[in-house]
């Protein structure tokens, strides 16, 4: 299987991603927000590029979620930290969220034959859910304001690494190069992600902001086990199993 790691939004072209599985990640933090939000019993997740579209879709009982420069937007519910996010807040609501970079990723990844949503959080069940399909698959980070960012990429070599671990003896993994660097920064910093994450721009940057916990919370490895795809312009846990 052929795997193309992407850098960030801006480097995406639209005939690298059409007809393909695209696991499109943000781990700080839109994608982690959303991840957190599902396992937390929210119903389903409407992902939009820009505030006027989400005011759009505000009704009653909907929830609107995210950011702009980390901060929550005014009127809406809540930010983009994922601790925002708990049981009692989202079980059974549907939530629209819009963020900076990660929402604009999944609207550009519009063309894929599939689109999930990763994040260091569920890598393994990403994996999974690929190995499991055939034909080309592209990680989208969706990194930071057209941007590369070191978070993004360290998942996407996790990703890779899960894959390999995952993918019968008779089918090859092939990376492109960007990919196979991504997997040997996961591998040197593996047992130090916490700390890794923390000493990046955009982790320094939250941290700054009082979001130290959401790094934290963010940098977690696997801990959630399903791979949720983008359906009809939503996402669902249940989508986690179609
Ligand atoms: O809220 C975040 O973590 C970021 C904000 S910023 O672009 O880094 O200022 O948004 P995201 O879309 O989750 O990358
Ligand atoms: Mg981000």
């Amino acid at each position: 299987m052929n795997v193309q790691v992407i850098s960030s939004v801006n480097e995406a072209r639209t005939e690298d991603l059409q007809h393909k599985t695209v696991i499109v990640i943000d781990v700080l933090r839109a994608t982690s927000t959303m991840l957190t939000a599902l396992a937390n019993g929210c119903r389903d997740i409407t992902p939009v590029e820009t505030v006027i579209q989400a005011k759009q879709l505000q009704e009653n009982g909907v929830l609107l979620g995210g950011e702009r420069n980390c901060k929550k937007i005014p009127g809406f519910d809540f930010g983009n930290s994922p601790l925002e996010y708990t049981e009692s807040e989202v079980n059974g609501k549907s939530l629209v969220i819009t963020t900076t970079n990660g929402t604009r990723a999944i609207q550009k990844a519009g063309k894929a034959s599939r689109i999930l949503i990763g994040s260091l959080l569920n890598a393994r069940a990403c994996a999974e859910r690929v190995v499991s399909t055939c034909g080309e698959a592209v990680i989208l980070c969706s990194g930071t304001n057209d941007a590369f960012a070191l978070e993004d990429g360290l998942c996407a070599g996790l990703i890779a690494q899960e894959l390999i671990d995952h993918m019968p003896s008779s089918k090859q993994v092939t990376l492109n190069d960007l990919g196979l660097s991504m997997l040997y920064a996961y591998r040197d910093v593996s047992d130090r992600l916490p700390e890794t994450l923390l000493s990046c721009v955009n982790g320094k940057r939250l941290t700054r902001l009082g979001f130290r916990d959401d790094v934290l919370h963010c940098a977690r490895v696997n801990v959630l086990p399903f791979a949720p795809a983008v359906q009809d312009g939503k996402i669902a846990a249940s989508a986690a199993c179609l």
